[in-house]
């Protein structure tokens, strides 16, 4: 334990970037589906108290001589500090010997919107132009970057419950403030929900043929961050089926039928789109799975 190393959340901010994190993501996935790591679906412990939650995340992949963890915690109500806060502890897959704690926060904020970019990749239709991001904090702030890493939006719309944060994040990214989640869901190409919200904000009628939508919020089996009605009527894809089938109040309540996981997709065991006019749905829930880099 002398010389564990720890690496700040500065530190991951200034060596990681979505160009580089994104094919990571993509392999991840594609290990995950391919049965390579063995990853349980989270503990999570609610802190009724404060209306808080806390997450365990292990996973161990032997190829890679990774055996890691992370610990999150996400408090939506939280006003002054961040609303998701985390540490990863990498240890040794070979002696069990723990080397390094990594902040988490930049991590989870950057992995999550890289995997939805991964996601997006293989699901969407090609050159998608508009882009809505649902929700103004730090996974739409990540969303727009990781995903305009791999496009050129032509209109970028924000909708949120404050009026403040959406002015100043639409503002921020040079696209338009929307008063409704249906004015800024109207005709986009590529959807994400990124709320703390427990009840659909997102609602069939709104969400055009051929539209992808990254859903990524709700990660409680009672919440919900999407139309029922929507979730039975796209393809809908996941990061994993046991976390969806045990965590996501938007694929149990609605009881809609898993297509496949991504990992699957990208290992060619699934076709993906079949047509350029289905809506096309990843429902995002975490995982914590990853490479040893050379900043470790
Ligand atoms: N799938 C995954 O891997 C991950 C999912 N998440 C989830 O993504 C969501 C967003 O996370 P962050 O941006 O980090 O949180 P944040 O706290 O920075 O932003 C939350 C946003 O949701 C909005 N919001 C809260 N209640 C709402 C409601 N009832 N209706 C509409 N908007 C509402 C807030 O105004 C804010 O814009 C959360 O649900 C979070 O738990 C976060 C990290 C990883
Ligand atoms: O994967 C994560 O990290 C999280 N997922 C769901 C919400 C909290 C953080």
């Amino acid at each position: 334990m002398e010389h564990m190393k720890f690496i700040s959340a500065s530190q991951v901010k200034n060596v990681l970037t979505f160009e580089s994190l994104i094919p990571q993501m993509e392999k991840a996935l594609a290990k995950f589906s391919d049965k390579k790591v063995v990853q349980p679906v989270r503990s999570v412990i609610p802190v009724k108290e404060s209306g808080g939650f806390f997450g365990l995340m292990p996973s161990l992949c032997s190829e890679d001589n990774v055996l890691a963890t992370k610990l999150v915690s996400f408090y939506p109500n939280n006003k002054d500090v961040p609303t998701h806060n985390a540490v990863i502890a990498m240890f040794n897959a070979s002696n069990g010997v723990p080397e390094v704690i990594v902040d988490g926060e930049v991590i989870t904020a950057m992995r999550t919107a890289a995997v939805s970019a991964v996601a997006t990749k293989f699901l969407c239709n090609k050159n998608p132009k508009v882009l809505a991001l649902l929700g103004s904090g730090v996974q739409a702030r990540s969303h727009y970057q990781a995903l305009s890493t791999l496009y050129t939006f032509e209109e970028i719309r924000v909708w949120g419950r404050t009026k403040a944060n959406v002015d100043s994040l639409a503002s921020e990214l040079n696209g338009t403030a929307c008063h409704t989640a249906e004015d800024a869901v109207k005709g986009a190409d590529v959807i994400v929900t990124v709320t703390s919200s427990t009840v659909p904000i997102l609602k069939k009628e709104w969400v055009k043929p051929g539209a992808h939508i990254n859903a990524v919020g709700a990660c409680r089996p009672d919440w919900q961050e999407i139309d029922p009605e929507l979730m039975r009527s796209v393809s809908l894809f996941v990061d994993s089926r046991d976390a969806a089938l045990t965590e996501s109040g938007d694929v149990i309540l609605s009881k809609a039928d898993i297509e496949a996981e991504v990992g699957e997709v990208i290992l060619g065991k699934n076709g993906g789109r079949k047509t350029a006019t289905e809506v096309t749905l990843f429902k995002s829930l975490g995982n914590n799975f990853c490479e040893k880099s050379e900043y470790i």
